[in-house]
């Protein structure tokens, strides 16, 4: 394990693998956010759950770190703790089984009820978060890793909850550092949002891309 500094100053961690203990703890976390959400319990049983999360927390902070992201080296660079795919980041979907095939990036998601905006449905700003990720994969995987600076979505149809969803994303095409990239998130094979994004490579961030491109 080593921390390498990174070029904005914060500092990251590589770690060999996903820590199987931080993904079980946050699995757990994903469990207690939708019993919190659903709980019907009367008072005295929420104060007794508040104090074991409390007592929880206590013991998780026992022996911290300062950096927040922690990155695998087997997956290119993303952080075990990433917003949408971290496994080991309780708040994310997660987005998983993330493939790379003859241009097409591709992955999986079931949103939770905590990611409930209109009733039943996903909230919009948390399926443009999907979307938003998958474009960045797709960017890296066939570019060079980037960040976006503009996202349009276009919302078609609810984007159900607790049902499996796919996303799919692919490069449109480049000019100089600006990449276009679009996706489309999918429930039942219908369409029920499409994004479409520039995204602009920057120097200095890991790249999982075959041959990245040059910023000279
Ligand atoms: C996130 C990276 C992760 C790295 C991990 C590595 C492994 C990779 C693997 C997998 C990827 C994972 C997936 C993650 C995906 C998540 C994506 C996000 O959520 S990103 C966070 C939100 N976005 C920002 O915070 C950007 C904020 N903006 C900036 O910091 C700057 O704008 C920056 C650095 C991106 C560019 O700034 P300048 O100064 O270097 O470049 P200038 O000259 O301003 O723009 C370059 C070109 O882009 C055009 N441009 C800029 N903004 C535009 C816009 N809104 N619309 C159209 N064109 C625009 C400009 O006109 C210029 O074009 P002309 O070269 O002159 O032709």
């Amino acid at each position: 394990m080593s921390v390498s500094p990174q070029s904005d100053g914060r500092e990251i961690r590589l770690v060999p693998n996903v820590p199987v203990g931080t993904k079980l703890v946050a699995d757990r976390v994903r469990d207690v956010i939708d019993a919190c959400i659903h709980t019907d319990s009367p008072a005295a049983d929420l104060e007794a759950a508040a104090q074991l999360i409390e007592q929880a927390t206590q013991l998780l902070r026992k022996r911290s770190r300062d950096t927040s992201l922690q990155v695998t080296r087997s997956n290119g660079g993303i952080s075990i703790n990433n917003a949408i795919e971290g496994p080991c980041n309780p708040v994310a979907p997660p987005l998983t089984d993330l493939a790379y095939v003859d241009g097409e990036t591709s992955g999986c998601v079931t949103f939770p009820t905590a990611a409930e905006g209109p009733p039943g449905r996903a909230h919009g700003g948390l399926v443009a978060a999907v979307l938003d990720h998958a474009l960045g994969r797709a960017v890296a995987w066939t570019v060079a890793a980037a960040m976006t600076v503009s996202i349009t979505v276009d919302y078609r149809a609810a984007t159900p909850l607790h049902q499996p969803l796919c996303v799919t994303a692919r490069v449109v095409s480049v000019d100089g550092r600006k990449v276009f990239a679009e996706a489309e998130i999918r429930y039942d094979g219908q369409i029920t949002a499409v994004a479409k994004a520039i995204m602009i490579v920057v120097a200095g961030l890991p790249s999982i891309a075959p041959t990245a491109v040059s910023l000279d």
